[in-house]
């Protein structure tokens, strides 16, 4: 493969994204550039080229991946050409994106850190100006973060934004919730924390197999009739499921907010 190029390599997401790369030989080091702030290495192989200069990158890279925070768009210069751009910033649009580069061939997807373990899920959308190669390009690399989606409706990334780009985001939520829970009934704190990270370690690999879904497990524990049957009632019954929706979506409308 050609030079790719991360700007924002060295981040929480972008340094993920290059780990899987690396990890999974989709990129040989001696043709990934990482551009960031200060142009320090860090962990990175010897063969990597780091800079902090985004147009240097730019200028040597074929494909060049953006991954800093939003509100640092406005400042980056980073003439592209017609080169292939993709992006898993939130809120930045396939316009922005168009605006900021040049380049008429733009993916925009999101991801998330669990992309150092290849475990991301990165759903994507392709500007008219991508070709077909551009796609398989950016199938196989976000590929080697996890499992990929294209997808046609470029609004849906900002419901993914809210969804699958934190991680352990608002599972984690339902984790403390559970935790504080077994740890009110008098629970020694260490074993209330083991037994949860226990619980959800074992609840994603059950989950991640398909099927059943998930709304089928939840079907099956209803219909045993048993003592978790009698727990689920009570949520049913209760505001949660609408509640989750108001989150997610105020997460979502952050992201439309953030637009810079
Ligand atoms: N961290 C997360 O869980 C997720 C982050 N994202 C998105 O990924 C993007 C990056 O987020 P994080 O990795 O969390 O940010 P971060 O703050 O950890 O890292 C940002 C990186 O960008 C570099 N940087 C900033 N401005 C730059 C510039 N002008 N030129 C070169 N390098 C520059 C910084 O040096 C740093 O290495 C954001 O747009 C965020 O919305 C998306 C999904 C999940
Ligand atoms: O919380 C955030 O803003 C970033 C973007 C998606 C996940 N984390």
């Amino acid at each position: 493969m050609s030079s790719i190029g991360i700007v924002g390599g060295s981040g929480m997401l972008g340094s993920a994204i290059a780990q899987a790369w690396l990890d999974s030989d989709a990129v040989a080091p001696g043709d990934l550039w990482i551009a960031n702030r200060s142009g320090t290495r860090g962990d990175l192989p010897a063969e990597v080229t780091v800079t902090d200069d985004p147009a240097a990158l730019a200028g040597a890279c074929d494909t060049i991946l953006i991954s800093i925070p939003p509100a640092g768009v406005p400042d980056l210069h980073l003439p592209a050409g017609d080169k292939l751009i993709f992006s898993v910033m939130a809120a930045v649009t396939i316009a922005d994106l168009q605006r900021l580069t040049g380049s008429p061939r733009i993916i925009r997807a999101m991801s998330s850190p669990a992309a150092a373990r290849r475990l991301a899920y990165s759903p994507w959308v392709a500007a008219p100006g991508a070709s077909e190669d551009d796609r398989m390009v950016v199938r196989r690399l976000l590929s080697a973060c996890g499992t990929e989606d294209a997808l046609e409706d470029e609004a849906q990334l900002d419901h993914f934004t809210a969804l699958t780009g934190p991680v352990p985001g608002f599972v984690a939520w339902f984790a403390a919730a559970m935790t504080e829970h077994a740890e009110a009934q008098g629970i020694p704190p260490e074993a209330a924390d083991r037994a949860i990270r226990q619980l959800f370690r074992a609840s994603g690999e059950m989950l991640a197999e398909d099927p059943p879904r998930a709304a089928d497990h939840v079907r099956q524990m209803l219909d045993y009739a048993g003592t978790t049957a009698a727990g689920l009632q009570v949520l049913e019954d209760s505001p949660l499921r609408g509640d989750i929706s108001k989150a997610l979506s105020a997460a979502a409308q952050k992201a439309r907010d953030m637009r810079p």
